[in-house]
């Protein structure tokens, strides 16, 4: 059997894996009918990826079992009903994960891949991309490659020619790529059915799986999986198939505790989880989708790249691309500025387009929480969390560098690469600040739209980091849901409930454990009554969660999108958008110290919601910080010196000429000063009874958080320079 390389699992698609062929059970069972060769032959080729061991949690072999073994990608599957409110989207549908083994053989599988999952929300976006729709619902390029390739290339009608040869390029390449694919899907495919022809198929018969009833009880088996991890994949399989047809399958007197339990055993042992996790992502699912949900953790997803709108157009990128040997096509129509690629003959980190920041390698699953953000140009926006920048980068695309970023990240190394991305990609309208997002709106508030991409367990990513299977202990599900609501909470009081276009606050995660997702979100609704769901505004997601485990969530939970890697063969991500529809009380929870300025009317109704944007300077703290900060003195000085150099390079006597200025300038220079003087003083007196702000200041801080800043920080020079003059 062919191992398969790394790259290849990337173009793949990839969906709920099929159940698992009985044919290949290796345990020898005395009493089980022989399979006739023929039908399992078969079967084995429309379901050639069925085997593939996995690594077992004891030795750590993950890598080197992946390497041996295959994914069992499906490749014929019962298709689950698709959740209702997924519009056009089907529930199980998959994506391409392996660019040598394009899925050919999808049976009755409603596909939905990366390239099929409903049409771009992004607007904006639409006018600035040349591509057309792919205009197909099932992802196939194994079968129909270059009648989809071409549809796809050649929408627009002015630009027919430099198409074909686009397309032709491409195609060529791709082309190529399934040959060698389909070779080697071909001597796969002839190894298992030899393989299967010695196997012995139980299909029909009650699988025996679990331990028969001894002295100390019953016992559940657990094999070695270094033994036989085919084997246990298998009894994974069965166990399956036994909890879903409990009635039928189930050996008597065995209950579906005890088959769960062995599902998790297994679970455990075959794919290197830790069994707390393990425990907790099974409970998310039915058994079968579990086991869907554990293979597509086994494959990388997709390598895609965003196109930077502020730079270039995806069909300019896309043929500078491929003429340099990239294999790529658009990721679909829900998205007009992703890329797929299939493969490179250049790194993708290192072209001279990413140097000149016309794309960025960004996973398709980010690209949601920016879209359903749906930023406008001339906002003011804040992303909470956003080192290393991927979605700050994309939101000042979308707004195309008008309005205002302020890109926040708690870690200032991590901000050092949103720094770098900004630049790079020529993102004209974005401050990057280093607070802790708790200290939100403290620190700012007031603004249109805030994306809180919040720090997580990164259940949702565990094929990028298979470390997540063991590492994540009951305190991270503890810990990191806390933080997640208070920053939620923070998220919700920076936002303008009367901005005129805004209003919205988008919380994300790449997690799919509901303590960090629907838990949060319902944490946010109970304790800001100010705040509704809405909808997301992404055509493809399943539904949120309003019930888990005997919790009931609040209905409009459902309004709230969950992705899953093997649904749609991209990272696990949950995205809930809201509605800020008033101010926050002030003596709502977490508040405190937040809109501290907010004033409660005698009714006990809010009146009026002030937030403070201006900044909190510690006491002692200097103006003149790391990020530069102005000397007045010093510049004076360097003023002063070009001028007398200006005024000697023209011949004329410096002291003469600026004495002279000096003298006219002196008398009105008096009253000006008299007059800031006063100011100095009212000004003064009005910080004594408030505190920080002088009233200047503060009046503008209701109206606009950034030249609150900027006006304090002009009064405090102000009277400072008046200080100076005055010793
Ligand atoms: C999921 S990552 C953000 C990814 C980013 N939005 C992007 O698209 O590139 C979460 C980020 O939260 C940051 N973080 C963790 N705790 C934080 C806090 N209290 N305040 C602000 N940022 C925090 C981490 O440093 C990390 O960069």
């Amino acid at each position: 059997m062919a191992p398969r390389k790394g790259p290849s699992n990337r173009m793949k698609k990839q969906g709920i894996p099929p159940p698992l062929d009985e044919s290949l059970v290796t345990r020898k069972r005395k009493d089980a009918p022989a399979a006739p060769v023929e039908e399992r032959g078969k079967k084995r080729r429309t379901e050639s990826k069925a085997v593939k061991p996995v690594a077992a949690a004891q030795n750590n072999s993950v890598k080197k079992n992946k390497e041996k073994g295959k994914p069992a990608n499906a490749k014929k599957k019962p298709a689950p009903p698709p959740p209702a409110s997924d519009e056009e989207i089907s529930s199980d549908e998959d994506g391409v994960d392996d660019p040598d083994v394009m899925d050919d053989n999808l049976g009755d599988v409603n596909v939905t891949g990366l390239d099929a999952l409903g049409s771009a929300s992004e607007s904006e976006e639409l006018d600035d991309d040349e591509f057309g729709d792919s205009g197909s619902d099932v992802v196939d390029s194994d079968t129909e490659n270059t009648g989809r390739k071409a549809a796809m290339w050649s929408d627009d009608e002015d630009e027919e020619d430099i198409e074909e040869k686009l397309t032709a390029a491409n195609i060529e390449g791709l082309s190529r790529k399934l040959d060698m694919q389909k070779a080697i899907e071909e001597a796969e495919a002839q190894a298992e059915l030899e393989e299967a022809a010695m196997q012995t198929n139980i299909a029909g018969d009650k699988p025996k799986i679990l331990d028969d009833e001894e002295e100390g009880g019953r016992r559940i088996t657990n094999l070695d999986t270094t033994q036989d991890l085919q084997l246990l994949r298998t009894r994974l399989n069965d166990t399956i198939r036994v909890l879903e047809d409990f009635k039928n399958l189930a050996e008597e007197g065995r209950s579906r505790v005890e088959y769960r339990a062995q599902m998790l055993k297994d679970v455990c042992s075959y794919y290197g989880y830790s069994e707390f996790l393990a425990d907790k992502l099974l409970n998310l699912f039915p058994p079968r989708e579990a086991f869907a949900f554990f293979e597509a953790n086994e494959t990388p997803r997709p390598i895609v790249i965003r196109t930077n709108t502020l730079r270039t157009h995806r069909r300019e990128l896309a043929q500078t691309l491929i003429n340099r040997g990239v294999q790529l096509e658009p990721i679909g129509k829900w998205s007009k500025v992703g890329l797929q690629i299939f493969e490179s003959q250049v790194p993708l980190g290192a072209t001279p387009e990413y140097l000149a920041g016309h794309y960025i390698l960004q996973a398709a699953s980010s690209f949601l929480p920016v879209m359903a953000l749906a930023p406008q140009e001339n906002e003011r926006i804040l992303d909470m969390a956003a080192a290393p920048g991927g979605k700050t980068t994309h939101i000042a695309a979308l707004m195309k560098n008008t309005g205002c970023i302020f890109a926040n990240d708690s870690n200032k190394d991590r901000a050092k690469g949103l720094i770098g991305n900004i630049h790079r990609l020529g993102c004209k309208n974005t401050i990057v600040c280093n607070y802790s997002a708790l200290e939100f709106p403290k620190v700012m508030g007031g603004f249109d739209r805030v994306l809180l991409d919040a720090p997580c367990s990164g259940t949702g990513v565990i094929a990028k980091d298979a470390s997540i299977k063991t590492n994540k202990t009951e305190a991270d599900f503890i810990k990191l849901p806390h933080l997640q609501k208070q920053l939620i909470l923070s998220a919700i009081d920076s936002v303008d409930h009367a901005s005129k276009t805004g209003g919205y606050i988008v919380y994300s995660t790449c997690s799919v454990t509901v303590e960090e997702n629907e838990q949060v979100v319902q944490y946010a609704l109970n304790k800001r009554p100010n705040v509704k769901l809405v909808e997301t505004g992404l055509t493809f997601g399943k539904e949120g969660f309003t019930r888990y485990m005997g919790k009931i969530f609040h209905p409009s939970l459902k309004l709230t999108r969950r992705y899953y890697p093997h649904a749609y063969n991209v990272d696990g991500f949950f995205i809930a958008k809201f509605k800020k529809i008033g101010p926050t009380p002030p003596n709502a929870v977490g508040v405190a110290n937040a809109t501290r300025h907010g004033k409660a009317a005698t009714n006990g109704a809010v009146e009026e919601e002030i937030v403070d944007k201006t900044p909190i300077v510690e006491d002692g703290e200097k103006d003149d910080d790391d990020f530069g900060g102005w000397d007045d003195e010093e510049d004076q000085k360097l003023i002063e010196r070009a001028q007398r150099s200006e005024l000697r390079r023209k011949g004329k006597n410096p002291k003469a000429v600026l004495g002279a200025k000096a003298a006219k300038a002196a008398k009105p220079e008096k009253k000006a000063d008299e007059k800031s003087e006063e100011k100095d003083r009212v000004s003064e007196k009005n910080d004594k009874q408030d505190g920080k702000v002088d009233s200047a200041a503060k009046t503008e801080a209701k109206a606009n958080g950034v030249s609150a800043k900027s006006k304090e920080a002009e009064s405090k020079s102000r009277r400072k320079s008046g200080g100076k003059k005055e010793k």
